[in-house]
């Protein structure tokens, strides 16, 4: 693997993990992770509700504890590691960008379905002007294809990102559509580029170090898998596998492997595997958020998830369309009842 740039790591348990653990957070487990993931050198933790700044809510999930707090109780905790936030345009607004830059945060990652850079313009423009690093975060990467890819991350460029995202959300991609999508961001981009993965066909450390091969420097990771769905690549077990292959995150595998097994695994109530749900997300290739979703959806309705998840991704439904899930369960039960046209 030929690699000169060392690997920035941007820890998502706090962010992404908090879909698994329905938005339930408190104030201590966001302190004791965060403290012990900055003892470990981790340089970038992600601390928000699930679905980003203001996510908290009937449609994506109330949290338990405002993610302000959480914010102001990382930063409080950190010596050199620094507190991002996620944002969707139209579920954040400008506002909880202000507030988030105010408690101490130093990077706003800007998330947009792949097809919709145009919405992040405004918020990657504040990013900038708060004198924070700006993230373009291109979700549901799978969706688009490569040409598609590439205009949408060069508009992200274009309104001043400081790096750009492949961010495979369904945990749908295969090991060689995340090498044209990098290997063209890199050839197109002058900025550098991450990648998100998640664990639903059991690929993320393969696509992640297809990624890594291929340019990718920033890179996502969530401790003990805690990230939606199957969860993301396992931050601890990416930084022994990189340190193996000879590359540097400066991140300190001891420390990772304690705080994964004595912080953060009693905060599962399950440990992350890949269920049938998480696999069929995959498969399907639908947001990894609408799990949990799905699975309430298919209890009420007396029917099976997977056929309310595969539905869901014939219909290319995408993250904020959370409110088709119990309309796809009611249709999918009514056409049960009804009796067969003869
Ligand atoms: C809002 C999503 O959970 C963002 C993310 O982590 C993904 O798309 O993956
Ligand atoms: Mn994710």
């Amino acid at each position: 693997m030929t690699q000169d740039k060392r690997i920035l790591i941007t820890e998502v348990a706090l962010r992404d993990g908090s879909h698994a653990i329905a938005h339930q957070y408190t104030v201590d487990q966001v302190s004791k992770v965060a403290k012990a993931l900055d003892e470990a050198n981790i340089p970038y933790i992600e601390v928000s509700h699930g679905d980003g700044l203001a996510g908290s809510s009937l449609q994506y999930g109330l949290s338990r504890t405002h993610e302000l707090e959480l914010i102001e109780a990382a930063v409080a905790v950190c010596r050199q590691a620094r507190i991002a936030v996620l944002l969707l345009p139209g579920i954040g607004t400008m506002e909880e960008l202000r507030q988030a830059a105010n408690l101490g945060v130093k990077m706003a990652r800007i998330a947009t379905h792949v097809t919709e850079a145009d919405v992040s313009a405004q918020h990657i423009a504040l990013t900038k002007e708060l004198g924070l690093e700006a993230v373009g975060f291109l979700m549901m990467s799978h969706m688009a294809p490569v040409e598609k890819l590439v205009e949408q991350a060069k508009l992200m460029e274009s309104y001043g990102a400081d790096t750009v995202y492949v961010v495979d959300s369904a945990g749908a991609l295969l090991p060689h559509e995340v090498k044209e999508r990098i290997r063209a961001l890199r050839q197109h981009l002058g900025i550098p580029i991450g990648f998100h993965a998640h664990n639903n066909l059991s690929l993320a450390m393969a696509n992640t170090l297809v990624a890594i091969e291929e340019g990718a420097t920033r890179i996502d990771g969530s401790v003990r898998c805690l990230g939606a769905g199957a969860g993301n690549t396992q931050t601890e077990v990416l930084i022994a596998v990189l340190e193996r292959l000879g590359l540097s995150t400066g991140v300190d595998l001891y420390k990772m492997m304690d705080l994964a097994e004595e912080i953060v695994a009693p905060i599962l109530q399950v440990p992350q595997e890949i269920t049938r749900d998480s696999l069929v997300m995959g498969y399907a290739g639908v947001y990894s958020s609408f799990l949990l979703h799905a699975k309430r959806a298919a209890q009420k309705f007396n029917i099976d998830s997977r056929d309310i998840l595969i539905e869901l991704g014939r219909r290319k439904v995408v993250g904020g369309q959370e409110d088709m899930i119990v309309d796809v369960a009611a249709e999918i039960a009514k056409s049960r009842q009804e009796p067969a046209v003869r």
